[in-house]
């Protein structure tokens, strides 16, 4: 079986210095595989990378069975590949959430009507169907994350890249986002440092650290969290 994505040996670089040094994965369908590291270890880099928003100093990207290095030959697979931003307003860019979503299949050859059909489909499975005609800046942070992930679900990807899915989000949209990942079924990279997000959802993990990547185990064990109420005061 083709892998989906596949980095070898690559190495990128800041200046002289590498973020990555040597990173070599294979991503195959079905794969849920978690990157975990401290911050600035070269997470968001490594994905990155892998859609061509960073072009590595040496080594070789390979997409869907395709060597990768033109910014047309990326081009040609990103629709194949949903990235989720760190950053939610460096991708909501419509002035309504219904629009967001819909732009992806409007721009894919779906017609107006379907590509809003399918973007109030995708809202509906998220439990957000009541967002859609709000004004996308002026959602919540958590509210934000779940629309950037409707905008890619829409696109109907094979490949998921998530960088911090759960930053910001509460535990109910936290509950929606984890039943609309676990049911899907292309392949994904999740980078978190939510530890019971890994646990429920990766099937493997990798470490990122000084620049390489290693096996990482999956904490599976419960945890036991204070959970503090704040009460205000009489
Ligand atoms: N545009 C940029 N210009 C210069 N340095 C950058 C740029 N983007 C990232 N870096 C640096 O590259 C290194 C890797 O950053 P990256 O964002 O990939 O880390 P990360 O593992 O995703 O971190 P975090 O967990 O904090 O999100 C960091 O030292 C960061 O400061």
């Amino acid at each position: 079986m083709i892998p989906l994505l596949s980095l070898t040996d690559v190495r990128v670089c800041r200046g002289e210095s590498p973020v990555l040094d040597a990173v070599s994965l294979t991503l195959r369908s079905r794969d849920r595989l978690a990157i975990v590291g401290p911050n600035g270890a070269g997470k968001t880099t490594l994905l990155r990378t892998l859609v061509g928003l960073e072009r590595p100093a040496s080594g070789r990207v390979r997409l869907f069975g395709q060597d990768c290095t033109t910014e047309a030959e990326f081009r040609a697979a990103r629709p194949r590949i949903g990235f989720l931003f760190q950053d939610s307003d460096d991708q909501l860019f419509c002035p309504t959430v219904l629009e967001d979503v819909a732009f992806g299949p409007l721009n894919t050859g779906c017609t107006l009507p379907e590509a809003e059909a399918r973007g109030r489909e995708t809202l509906a499975a998220l439990g957000i169907a009541h967002l859609a005609e709000r004004v996308t800046h002026r959602l919540s942070g958590g509210e934000k994350r779940l629309v950037c992930l409707a905008g890619l679900l829409a696109m109907r990807p094979e490949v998921l890249l998530l960088d911090e899915p759960t930053n910001g989000v509460d535990a109910a949209n936290g509950a929606r986002l984890r039943a609309a990942l676990a049911g899907f079924d292309g392949a994904m990279i999740l980078v978190s440092h939510d530890e019971g997000f890994v646990a429920e959802l990766a099937t493997r993990a990798l470490l990122i650290a000084d620049g390489r990547l290693t096996e990482a185990e999956i904490h599976t064990h419960p945890h036991l969290h204070a959970h503090p109420h704040l009460h205000p005061h009489p």
